[in-house]
């Protein structure tokens, strides 16, 4: 099988080509914006055009920017192969590309690939539905280069623990707060974000009520975990029918 990576030079991209590498699996094509900061091997493609990419992969993995997922969806529309979108901070029209792009292949889409934090997305609805009376405050801690806010993790936190109260999380998400805010109303989702460091990425939901409080926390404390989940259900991607699926069924969980 013949991989494409998009964002082959990043933090998670590199990490993603050595795997590979070591595993002597096959690097199609590799896709980035700047400067070439690595070594590929000799058959891999270097472009930074999505359709030459696409061409040269059997699935490919995103991990890079918004606008270079919108290119590799668009791309995509004419070239359909699996994908494996890793990239957080998607707008609207972003997301209604990827549903769209997902009725012609597979689509896995996922913002954090470890199994962890899958298994914390399961909790925090339960907790969030059987502690209804508790107030939900979400942080999320990441190094000093990440550039989206709040984490795409803390936002499918958020998202999982809004429906599993029958709420809207447009409706009730409050992502800072400053000033004379008034006291906390009860639906309220708070969800903040710590940047500093390397610090790879930690989240904490937290379920507050009088005399007692719940907090629930994943540290991922190397990005190899990222990779190392984004192979995994790549390797389960390519044998999907068109749709647009999440972690969980790739994990069975
Ligand atoms: N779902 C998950 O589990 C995880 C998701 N992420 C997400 O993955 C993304 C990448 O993270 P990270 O590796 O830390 O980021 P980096 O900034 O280190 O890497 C981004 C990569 O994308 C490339 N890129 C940026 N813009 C373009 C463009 N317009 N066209 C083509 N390539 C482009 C960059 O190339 P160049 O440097 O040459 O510009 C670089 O190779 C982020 O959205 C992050 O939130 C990160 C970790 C885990
Ligand atoms: O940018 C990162 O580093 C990370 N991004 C993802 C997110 O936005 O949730 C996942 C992970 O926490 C690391």
């Amino acid at each position: 099988m013949k991989y494409g990576i998009v964002g082959a030079t990043g933090r998670v991209g590199t990490l993603l080509v050595n795997i590979l590498k070591n595993e002597n699996e096959k690097i199609g094509a590799v896709m980035f914006e700047g400067e070439q900061t690595i070594e590929f091997p000799s058959e891999t493609i270097i472009t930074n055009d999505a359709k030459t990419l696409l061409e040269n992969s059997d699935v490919v993995i995103d991990f890079s920017a918004p606008i270079a997922t919108q290119k590799l969806l668009e791309a995509a529309l004419e070239n359909p192969t699996p994908l494996v979108i890793a990239t957080t901070g998607l707008n609207n029209h972003q997301k209604n590309l990827m549903i769209e792009a997902s009725k012609k292949m597979p689509i896995l889409y996922a913002t954090n690939m470890s199994l962890g934090v899958a298994i914390l997305n399961k909790l925090v609805a339960m907790v969030s539905e059987k502690l209804r009376d508790f107030d939900i405050e979400i942080v999320e801690q990441h190094h000093r280069y990440k550039v989206d806010a709040p984490s795409g993790t803390a936002l499918t936190l958020a998202e999982s623990c809004a429906k599993a109260r029958g709420l809207e999380l447009k409706d009730v998400m409050v992502t800072g707060r400053s000033g004379h805010v008034g006291a906390r109303t009860k639906d309220e989702i708070g969800v903040f974000a710590v940047r500093g460091g390397d610090v790879v990425g930690r989240h904490t939901v937290g379920f507050y009520n009088d005399g007692e409080f719940l907090e629930l926390n994943h540290t991922a404390t190397s990005r190899e975990t990222f990779a190392r989940g984004a192979l995994k259900v790549a390797k389960w991607i390519v044998n999907q029918n068109p749709g647009l699926y999440s972690i969980n069924d790739a994990l069975g969980i």
